[in-house]
């Protein structure tokens, strides 16, 4: 068969699925797993329960059997795109661009809100909600020539799309027009405005798109340094292949052959849920820093281990799932959607879980 017979797409497939054939630089790899494994290792202010996350592994391999929790549960979602077409891939780029530091210092009905459908939307639904308010009103703001465009995407423009419901701005408002202007750019330098290029470029491989984001795209480089070491979190770049996975049910723009190599999703609500299940503590002064909701810095040893040892937990939960049911199809990343979808449900009866850490950044 000559070369230009050969069905490159399939067989770029079968590399990412099976890790061979690949250039000598083998299989992508992202380091992110490897990197919270040695956080994990080295903390001293975060520990990790054994007896707990073995409990735990069994109330969420129940749970998640009983509602029958999948990829297409992330379609569910009033608010989530349905269509499985380049629109929904422009509009989960926008919103994983963005999608970050919701928390606020004020009150439940002081806090930046989104008024949506007759509904009151706060925390990373209010982003989903103002995005589709804004395309309700013939704003494209998932397209990346309109971001690009200062004559169109005025910052007054930008200020009505992200408008608020209550007297509170949204968080880091211009450092999210900085995300939007750079993330422009470099689309149009690189992937000639388009997102699904950028997609095509990665054949299929999860860590490979994962990789191609946090090289070309300072805003997806969620990186910090621990004991001297640079580790990796890529928070925003995971979970944008993630979401594009779930809402594609795995086909077409979300079919990955590695996406097991997918990790949990470093944030500020599954540290909070990881630490009520028992499976996550914090010492002493950790714990009363977070308890009197101070802040703790981007880049704080704290925040380090924090952010690692969640990452390793979820992994040591997902370990404890498959010895529990060798065929269970569960992946970190169904069991990240499966605990924030839990910590939402549970946000009534918040007053028996520690507050989530303060720590105000772009990467989560
Ligand atoms: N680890 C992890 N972090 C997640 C999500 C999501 C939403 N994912 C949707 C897709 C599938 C799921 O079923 C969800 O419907 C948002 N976040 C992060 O949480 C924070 C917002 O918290 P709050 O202010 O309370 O809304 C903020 O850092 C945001 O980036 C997730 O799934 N996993």
């Amino acid at each position: 068969m000559s070369d230009d017979e050969v069905d490159h797409e399939l067989l770029d497939l079968l590399r990412a699925r099976f890790g061979i054939g690949v250039a000598d630089t083998g299989p992508p790899e992202t380091k992110v797993l490897g990197n919270a494994q040695f956080i994990y290792d080295n903390s001293v202010d975060v520990a990790i329960d054994m007896r707990c996350t073995k409990v735990a592994a069994h109330l969420i391999l129940d749970e998640m059997e009983k509602r029958e929790y999948s990829t297409s549960t992330w379609s569910e979602h009033e608010l989530h795109p349905k269509a499985k077409d380049e629109s929904t891939v422009n509009f989960i780029f926008t919103m994983d661009l963005l999608n970050f530091s919701f928390w606020s210092e004020k009150s439940e009905e002081d806090r930046f809100a989104v008024i949506y459908k007759g509904k009151r939307w706060t925390g990373y639904f209010s982003l989903v909600a103002l995005l589709q308010r804004a395309l309700d009103q013939d704003i494209p703001i998932t397209s990346p020539e309109f971001w690009v465009n200062e004559e169109q995407c005025t910052d007054e423009i930008l200020k009505t799309v992200f408008s608020s419901g209550t007297d509170e701005e949204i968080p880091l408002f211009q450092e999210r027009v900085r995300c939007l202007r750079e993330a422009g750019r470099r689309l149009e330098e690189e992937f000639d405005s388009s997102v699904v290029a950028l997609i095509e470029d990665a054949k299929h491989s999860a860590a490979g798109l994962v990789n191609l984001l946090a090289e070309k795209f300072p805003c997806f480089r969620d990186e910090g340094t621990f004991e001297r070491k640079k580790v990796r979190f890529l928070k925003r770049a995971q979970i944008f292949v993630a979401d594009l996975w779930a809402a594609f049910d795995g086909e077409g723009y979300g079919e990955f052959g590695d996406i097991d190599k997918i990790t949990m999703f470093a944030d500020y609500r599954i540290p909070q849920m990881l630490h009520s299940l028992g499976v996550m503590w914090y010492c002493p002064s950790l714990e009363n820093r977070i308890r009197r909701f101070e802040a703790i810095e981007s880049g704080h040893p704290w925040e380090m281990q924090i952010r690692g040892c969640s990452i390793w937990g979820v992994e040591l939960l997902r370990r404890e799932i498959v010895k529990i049911k060798t065929d269970a199809k569960v992946n970190a990343i169904l069991i990240d959607f499966f605990l924030y979808d839990l910590a939402k449900e549970r946000e009534t009866d918040q007053a028996d879980v520690i507050p989530h850490h303060r720590t105000r950044s772009i990467w989560y």
